[in-house]
């Protein structure tokens, strides 16, 4: 029997991975990460260098899926080209309909491989540039950043990235998941089931708030606007997006990383700024919902991440797409727990009163 997928204890601060505590998971690499999810166990090092394989030869993107690509940069944003690329991608896998776990296991890696293709193809073309193929001898971070700028990345961005990409990688029962689950519950395929974990992650109350941290930085512009910006926007009720969380009471244990790391990038940098106006704003959030509500509310995985792509030049439209990037291993997994389960998810209207 598999260990659970995921762990919160929301009280104490806690996350697991099938066991293994965050703060172990994030030396690891993306791909061994993503085996633990999918497969349940880590891999060993024969069996980590056969799934990396896997996955950097399924990196590449055919003509029709580039084309499709320009189309959309001409109308929208990254999320709404991924959502319909991923979709349109759904035609050329061969195993397309076949759901025994073989080949539910070779469309996951399609999907986990070409994702960061698109997405940075899309960033390319949108902005006048060719697209970079992807480097098979690259990780999945580095080979990220190398096709979205076009050269190869220094060591602590690739780093920064990989850890990203495993601490927004999997959240129990988060909304995307639970679309994710809700379509494979239905039997329907694992291109669907991405298609709708993309949909729900889209909005700002959950990874479209990603986005909005980094439209927030930019607004606020240095530590010294932050405290007015903040009380502000409490006084008038109105939510600081990358703070608070449905099942966190503490920090959540990614966001510490996430605060680290961005320490990290700034003094590497030599710029303090966007660290600095976001620990600001975390004190003036902190602070002012002591006052008003008796407790604090907290930086969430969305707050440090829109800091780090503020020091990594990525720009805000396409932090939600970068999340998915990560993501998209904890909807498969799911997804595969739930073909085994071969049950439909069919809640009651009246439990939505308790969401
Ligand atoms: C990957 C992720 O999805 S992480 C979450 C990303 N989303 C954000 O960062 C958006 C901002 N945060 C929020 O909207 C919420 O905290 C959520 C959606 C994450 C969690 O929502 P819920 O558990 O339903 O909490 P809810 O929205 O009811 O908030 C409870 C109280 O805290 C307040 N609160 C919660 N989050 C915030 C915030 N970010 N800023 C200010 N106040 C907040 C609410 O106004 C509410 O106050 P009240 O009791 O006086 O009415
Ligand atoms: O768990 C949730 O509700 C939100 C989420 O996806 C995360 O925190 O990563």
């Amino acid at each position: 029997m598999n260990k659970n997928i995921c762990f919160i204890d929301g009280l104490e601060g806690i996350l697991k991975y099938r066991e293994v505590d965050i703060n172990e998971l994030v030396e690891l690499p993306y791909d061994a990460v993503s085996y633990l999810l999918i497969r349940g166990e880590l891999p060993g090092e024969q069996e980590l260098a056969e799934y990396s394989a896997r996955l950097h030869a399924e990196r590449g993107i055919n003509r029709e899926v580039m084309d499709v690509i320009r189309m959309c940069n001409l109308n929208v944003d990254a999320m709404e080209a991924l959502r319909t690329v991923v979709s349109f991608i759904s035609q050329f896998d061969p195993d397309l309909n076949d759901s025994s776990q073989e080949g539910n296991m070779r469309k996951a890696i399609r999907l986990i491989a070409m994702v960061p293709t698109i997405v940075a193809a899309y960033y390319r073309t949108a902005n006048g540039k060719e697209p970079v193929p992807p480097d098979p001898s690259l990780s999945h971070g580095a080979n990220f950043l190398y096709m979205l700028k076009g050269s190869k990345p220094d060591p602590l961005e690739a780093e920064v990235m990989e850890k990203d990409f495993i601490l927004s990688a999997e959240h129990e029962l988060n909304a995307s998941t639970f679309s994710s689950r809700v379509t494979a519950s239905t039997l329907s395929d694992l291109y669907s089931a991405v298609v709708s974990g993309l949909c729900t992650l889209k909005g700002p109350l959950h990874g479209g708030a990603r986005s909005e941290v980094m439209n927030m930085l930019e607004a606020i512009a240095c530590p010294e606007n932050a405290e007015k910006f903040v009380l502000e926007k409490i006084e008038k009720r109105e939510k600081i997006m990358g703070f608070g969380h449905r099942v966190y009471k503490t920090y959540d244990p990614r966001g510490t990383i996430f605060k680290q790391l961005s320490r990290k990038l700034a003094e590497a940098k030599g710029d303090m700024h966007w660290y600095e106006t976001a620990e600001t704003i975390e004190n003036a959030v902190v602070c002012e919902l002591v006052e008003k509500r008796g407790k604090p509310i907290y930086p969430n995985v969305d707050f440090y991440s829109g800091v780090i792509y503020k020091y990594m030049d990525i720009p805000p439209q396409l932090a939600t797409s970068i999340f998915a990037i990560g993501r998209i291993s904890g909807w498969i997994a799911h997804c595969f727990e739930q073909y085994e389960k071969k049950k439909i998810i069919r809640p009651r209207a009246f439990m939505l009163d308790e969401c």
